[in-house]
């Protein structure tokens, strides 16, 4: 019997009759005490009904109209004093028709729960909504209601609720699925099969923990599962029965990697925001429900840099739960974590599983009570599987094949252990035990398929008695309906590529790396304090010598060595842009944040400001100290011919970049363009090498450029040198002296030219090789 009591749930007067009072949760929680992360700790402290034992009615009645998807506070809680009871001790929940966990009306309808147990449906089912929107932001406890201000959740996050429930629950198979690598073995490639044929099913509702020893294959399982991994496999995976839509699929999946490779120079905050920028096309209310739930709300003005190890996979989990994907795959979640910390970790796949999403991790030695807390263990051990099936029949299975675990061991280290030999080769015997994979009578609990042969005996008796007889039917068809209405939504985002656009895509990835950019003040300031000391140094060693006869070799030397300096500077700032940032693209490019061509375009344009004020100050520098002619249109030209020569050298960072890791990068960069040099007409002037090597001329970007910059400040006319500070001078005119480099038939506008379309082609070959190696980064 349920009942609702108009008081608030921690007053003396209630406390004493241990009820808790719905009410408060339809106010918001405006109550000063009762926070939102507090509600199931109250009820169970309360003695109350349990979050996870739910009334019927709460399990069957999702909330309706604005706030659909989510669970309206009368769904949450219809709180049944125990001695009001039926005295079981379960109160509501002794009364639970097993048929309302069949998913018919549950948010994950549709979704097989078949080893989910009462408690963990009903868990999942009777989570609470945040009941958003929270208050202003600035208000004590970061906007929620109820507040959190000052409240410490870091140590609750476990028991939040996430996201609501998905709408389109999806069961993963797979079918003798092999992984081969070619490896390179003494000048010969030999091919190593690192799955071996396995075969098993993850489903949603679920929380699946992959196991095995070190080198078994569990990551590669992950990888492959999620699609990262897509040459050199072979099998059948399918998604809800049907052959899995690799391009369809990315769209339903989300894969944290182990390292979560996150931007250190955003805060908490400005990283969400970007993310439900690009997966949802706007900034939305969802991201502090993110945030509050998984413990995050208080550090969202915290600088990634500096979050603990565990915050930053929590952070790294609500980047990606910001699109509501209904499968999640985690690689190694509980890495580096503590005990209490790994317990809260696995608590949130845990729920995150209950709300209809398929869940499924790799995790190394989990403690017993973890281990307690997965649902399905699939055992790996050689690329083959050794088990697979509920984590409750872990031991009876290995019982069977003679494996008793001792009493008080941990299943799972033994399980371990018996995968890693430690009490003989058992290898065969399991793989052959669990058909590698194939067999499916573990996967369910002795409790699990009472329930399921429950729910088959009520369809039968729908069946019999005929569909407009009983809710169930009613249930059926909204389920099929909303079931056709998912399937539009499908067809309809099939047709995307990407949640958002290009050009929003471009705007908020450039809004990013600029933030970027200048929080990184010593990367930033330096460049422009080098570029600033570097042409006052040039100016007082070769001042004033532009206008004098007597210098001119020495204002070639001058402006050859300008090209070089900016050519060096503008290599070496690009030259770090991909490598560093690669476990980060791999994994926002993956998760479908955004196209390669958007980020690529970002991060090649916005540096495109601070290099031009570099250039910018160095030649304005350099140019007025050195007294070079003072005549608007001949600047203009120097300055043109200098920014295309450090956007060909950017693009040639981008390029090696892009192919190459930080540290063959950095050696390898420089060497690639010191043959320019050589040929830039600089050392040899072009006309006296030998007919052979003149091809080499025209390919020097280099070339160009000073063949540019020369016809820019003694071209096109100038008039003979006024100053002549030795008692005779040769070159006093000009275009003998371009005539005398080979440059007097130059054309300014042509070298120009040139040089843009030797650094587009190398830009637009940068993008093709970042695209090439992303690729082989997965692999
Ligand atoms: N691309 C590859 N080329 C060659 N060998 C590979 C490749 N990918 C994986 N392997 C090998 O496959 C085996 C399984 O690797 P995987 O990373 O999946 O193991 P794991 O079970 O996750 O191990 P750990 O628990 O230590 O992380 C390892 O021996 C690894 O060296």
């Amino acid at each position: 019997m349920a009942a609702a009591v108009m008081a608030h749930p921690l007053e003396p007067r209630d406390r004493d009759r241990r009820v808790y009072n719905p009410t408060v949760v339809d106010k918001g929680f405006a109550a000063p005490l009762a926070s939102v992360e507090s509600l199931s700790d109250v009820v169970r402290e309360a003695g109350l009904v349990a979050v996870g034992r739910p009334s019927p009615r709460s399990l069957r009645e999702p909330s309706s109209g604005a706030d659909s998807g989510r669970w309206s506070p009368s769904t949450i809680l219809e709180v049944t004093d125990p001695s009001l009871s039926d005295g079981s001790g379960g109160g509501a929940s002794s009364g639970i028709d097993t048929a309302s966990l069949s998913g018919t009306s549950a948010p994950h309808a549709g979704a097989p729960l078949t080893a989910m147990n009462v408690e963990d449906a009903a868990e999942a089912e009777t989570l609470p909504s945040l009941g958003w929107p929270p208050g202003p932001s600035d208000s004590p406890g970061g906007g929620f209601p109820g507040g959190l201000g000052g409240h410490e959740v870091d140590g609750c996050w476990g028991d939040r609720i996430v996201k609501p429930a998905v709408d389109e629950p999806l069961n993963l198979s797979f079918h003798k699925l092999s992984y081969t690598v070619s490896s390179r073995l003494r000048l010969r490639w030999e091919k190593r099969r690192i799955l071996d044929g396995i075969s098993g099913e993850f489903k949603a509702g679920q929380l699946t923990a992959i196991m095995g020893p070190s080198g078994a294959g569990k990551s590669t399982l992950l990888d492959v599962m999620s699609g990262y991994t897509s040459s050199g496999v072979h099998g059948r995976l399918l998604v809800n029965g049907t052959a899995r839509d690799s391009r369809t699929f990315r769209r339903q999946s989300v894969y944290i990697q182990q390292d979560a490779s996150l931007h250190p120079q955003l805060t908490v905050s400005e990283a969400m925001n970007v993310a439900s920028v690009l997966k949802l096309g706007r900034r939305g209310p969802e991201i502090d429900e993110v945030l509050y739930s998984l413990g995050l709300l208080e550090h969202r003005d915290t600088m990634t840099s500096r979050l603990s190890g565990g915050q930053l996979k929590r952070l790294a989990t609500a980047l990606e739960l910001l699109s509501n994907p209904p499968v999640m795959f985690f690689d190694e979640p509980t890495s580096g974590l503590d005990s209490s910390t790994t317990k809260q970790c696995v608590g949130v796949l845990r729920r995150l599983a209950r709300q209809g999403r398929t869940v499924v991790c790799t995790i190394h030695q989990p403690s017993a009570t973890v281990f307690e807390m997965l649902d399905q263990l699939y055992l790996v051990v050689g690329g083959r599987c050794a088990y697979s099936g509920h984590t409750a029949n872990l031991l009876p299975y290995l019982a069977g094949l003679g494996l008793r675990c001792p009493p008080y061991h941990n299943p799972a280290d033994y399980a371990l252990e018996v995968a890693g030999g430690e009490y003989g080769d058992f290898s065969e015997e399991l793989v052959k035990a669990s058909e590698n994979g194939r067999c499916v009578m573990w996967t369910t609990t002795y409790t699990t398929r009472q329930q399921e042969g429950h729910r088959q005996q009520q369809a039968l008796e729908v069946a019999v008695e005929g569909p407009s007889s009983n809710k169930l039917s009613r249930q059926s068809s909204s389920v099929a309906s909303s079931s056709s209405q998912s399937e539009q939504r499908r067809c309809d985002r099939t047709k995307l590529t990407y949640p958002t656009t290009f050009w929003l895509q471009l705007y908020v990835l450039l809004k990013r790396t600029f933030l970027k950019g200048l929080r990184d003040r010593m990367l930033c300031h330096s460049r422009l304090y080098i570029h600033l000391v570097a042409g006052l140094l040039i100016g007082v060693l070769f001042l004033d010598i532009g206008g004098d006869a007597a210098h001119v070799f020495h204002n070639f030397s001058l402006l050859f060595f300008c090209l070089m300096f900016l050519m060096f500077t503008a290599l070496s700032a690009m030259i770090l842009a991909f490598p560093l940032e690669m476990p980060i693209i791999a994994r926002e490019h993956f998760n479908r944040w955004y196209s390669l061509k958007s980020y690529f375009l970002a991060v090649t344009m916005a540096d495109v400001p601070l290099q031009g004020m570099c250039v910018c100050v160095y030649t304005v520098v350099v140019y007025y100290m050195t007294a070079q002619p003072m005549e608007p249109l001949r600047f203009l030209q120097f300055l043109l011919i200098c920014s295309l020569v450090s956007f060909v050298a950017q693009s040639v960072g981008l390029a090696v970049g892009a192919a190459m890791k930080v540290e063959h990068g950095v050696i390898f960069g420089p060497l690639v363009i010191l043959p320019f040099t050589i040929f830039s007409g600089y050392f040899v002037i072009q006309r006296d090498a030998p007919t052979k090597m003149q091809w080499l001329f025209a390919a020097s970007y280099l070339k160009y450029g000073l063949s540019g910059s020369m016809l820019a400040v003694y071209g096109y006319g100038r008039a003979p040198l006024e100053r002549c500070s030795d008692d005779y001078c040769h070159f006093k005119r000009p275009e003998k002296f371009l005539h005398e480099l080979d440059l007097d038939r130059g054309n300014y506008w042509q070298d120009a030219g040139i040089l843009f379309l030797i650094g587009s082609v190398l830009r637009l070959s940068a993008y093709f090789v970042l695209k090439f190696r992303l690729r082989r980064f997965r692999q």
